[in-house]
């Protein structure tokens, strides 16, 4: 496949997208039981060749790839594009992490690969943003910088979160015109919970979601236990098959 999928096409922004309005995209992959990874969070591959290749074209119509810390320390994932053909010369997203207290793991594989493929830079990699809050202590800020990451110090709200509404205006502090926020579980939660954004817009404009025909049993929802009131109607636009898997693109309905 050398071109997006064209119901992608059709439903994620493109150039529409403005830095002062970033379009924000939530996606995950789940089992026919709700469920996002197995028991303590073990990382369990739900898409097919397929609908896992479609996440990697979606990566790529982002300029950023957002996932909360636990995601990161858990499934060590690279949040590269790397199943499009690299002759594409696609711009790379910019993979972004939200980690309140900088847990940030200096030996994670996203920074290895930053850190030891200088000629991808910008190719097919980008360095990794940390977005912790602004009671991080400097000495923990340096020494993650020194080892290769940019940390972008934001306010937290209340829960100790960086608050789902003011990502947008944090996006375009950074220059970012859309997002696609990958996970995990509590990440997708607090952002399904949330209407709107500090504008008074609304926050989510679009959710993919791909189903598996499986079922993991005990594991991790994709709302963590008892947050599972209060999440807003959701509108099916399209549904596509994608080899054993079916993937739906939703609107969240205005409340
Ligand atoms: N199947 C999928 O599509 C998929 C995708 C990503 C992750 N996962 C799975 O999700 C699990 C991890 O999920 P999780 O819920 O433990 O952690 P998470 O990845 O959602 O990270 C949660 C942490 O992010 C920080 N955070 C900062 N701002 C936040 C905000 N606004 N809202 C919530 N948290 C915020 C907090 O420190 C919080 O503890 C892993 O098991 C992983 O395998 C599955
Ligand atoms: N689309 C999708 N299907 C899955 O079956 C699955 N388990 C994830 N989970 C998202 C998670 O963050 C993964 O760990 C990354 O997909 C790791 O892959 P990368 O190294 O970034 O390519 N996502």
């Amino acid at each position: 496949m050398t071109t997006a999928p064209r119901f992608l096409v059709d439903h994620l922004p493109s150039a529409s997208a403005t830095v002062e309005r970033p379009h924000v995209t939530l996606t995950w992959a789940q089992s026919l039981d709700s469920k996002i990874a197995g028991p303590g969070g073990l990382r369990v591959i739900l898409s097919g060749p397929e609908s896992m290749l479609m996440t990697h074209w979606m990566r790529s119509m982002h300029d950023a790839i957002l996932i909360g810390v636990n995601t990161l320390i858990l499934d060590n994932p690279r949040l590269q594009a790397n199943l499009i053909p690299p002759e594409l010369n696609l711009p790379p997203p910019q993979p972004l992490i939200l980690d309140p207290k900088l847990r940030f793991p200096t030996d994670s594989r996203i920074l290895h690969e930053w850190n030891t493929k200088p000629n991808q830079r910008g190719k097919t990699l980008r360095q990794p943003w940390i977005i912790c809050g602004d009671n991080v202590p400097p000495e923990r800020i340096k020494l993650v910088e020194d080892a290769g990451a940019r940390v972008v110090p934001v306010e937290l709200d209340q829960n100790g979160h960086i608050p789902p509404s003011s990502l947008p205006m944090i996006l375009t502090s950074l220059n970012l015109r859309s997002v696609m926020i990958e996970g995990g579980s509590k990440v997708l939660s607090s952002f399904l919970h949330t209407p709107t954004r500090d504008d008074g817009s609304r926050l989510v404009d679009s959710a993919v979601v791909t189903v598996a025909p499986m079922f993991i049993g005990e594991g991790i929802g994709v709302v963590p236990l008892g947050e599972d009131v209060g999440l807003p109607k959701m509108k099916n636009v399209h549904t596509e098959t994608m080899g054993k898997d079916a993937v739906m693109i939703c609107h969240v309905e205005d409340q």
